[in-house]
């Protein structure tokens, strides 16, 4: 199962959270967003990561411009399309990236929501689900109602993400286990503040997930 941690602003929460057995962590370049780190903070956490750590920029509504300039600068390996893009921008970004995962976060209101990963899922390398919030894009802490998820088969691996805590985390993947189910995505279910990562609560998570292994 593929864990991101996302919202990562600090380079020792950054190690210890690989340590204990992320493979992805995500980082916020979205200027309004509590959790934002500039590309230079970025690029001085990314280069002292092992190297088989995924490292993914969060954006949302930006200039394809601005994402390859970020994505070039901070030495991503990753991008999560977290906002409003259409699937010519997301066509536009694989040509102009080739070689980096771009995943696309779709922020489930509906379960028509859900009817267009269809279109994503051949576009993009993975897709992610997120609550609906209506004014916030990202780290809400809301979750999805994953009795939706239950005929979700997308075409392609997908995260699922979205008020995700060590307490909820088993209950959450009983519900999306299914096609191409890839692993979760959790924020401010382990945070102290915006930002500011709870390790307690990261160890907490790994060891509820290591029972997942003994079914
Ligand atoms: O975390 C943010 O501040 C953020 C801002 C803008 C877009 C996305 C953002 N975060 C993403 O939101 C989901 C779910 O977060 P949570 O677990 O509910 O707190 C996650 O994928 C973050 O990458």
């Amino acid at each position: 199962m593929r864990v991101k941690i996302c919202g990562i602003t600090k380079l020792d929460q950054g190690i210890a959270i690989a340590r204990l057995g992320a493979q992805a962590l995500g980082f916020i370049c979205v200027p309004a967003s509590p959790r934002y780190v500039s590309p230079e903070t970025i690029r001085f956490i990314v280069e002292q990561l092992p190297e088989n750590v995924d490292r993914i920029g969060v954006f949302a509504n930006t200039t394809i411009e601005n994402i390859c300039q970020v994505t070039v600068e901070s030495n991503l390996s990753g991008v999560q399309l977290h906002g409003d893009e259409t699937p010519e921008y997301c066509d536009r970004l694989r040509e102009l990236l080739p070689g980096i995962e771009i995943i696309k976060a779709l922020r489930v209101k509906t379960p028509e929501t859900l009817e267009t990963a269809a279109i994503y899922a051949v576009r993009v390398d993975t897709l992610l689900l997120d609550a609906y919030h209506p004014h916030q894009l990202g780290g809400t802490g809301k979750t999805i109602d994953w009795m939706m998820l239950a005929e979700f088969r997308p075409q392609c691996p997908w995260l699922l993400a979205g008020g995700l805590t060590p307490d909820n985390i088993l209950n959450a993947i009983d519900s999306a286990i299914g096609n191409n189910f890839n692993g979760v995505d959790l924020s401010s279910g382990v945070e102290i503040a915006p930002g500011d990562k709870d390790l307690t609560k990261v160890a907490q998570l790994f060891a509820n997930l290591s029972q997942l292994a003994h079914h």
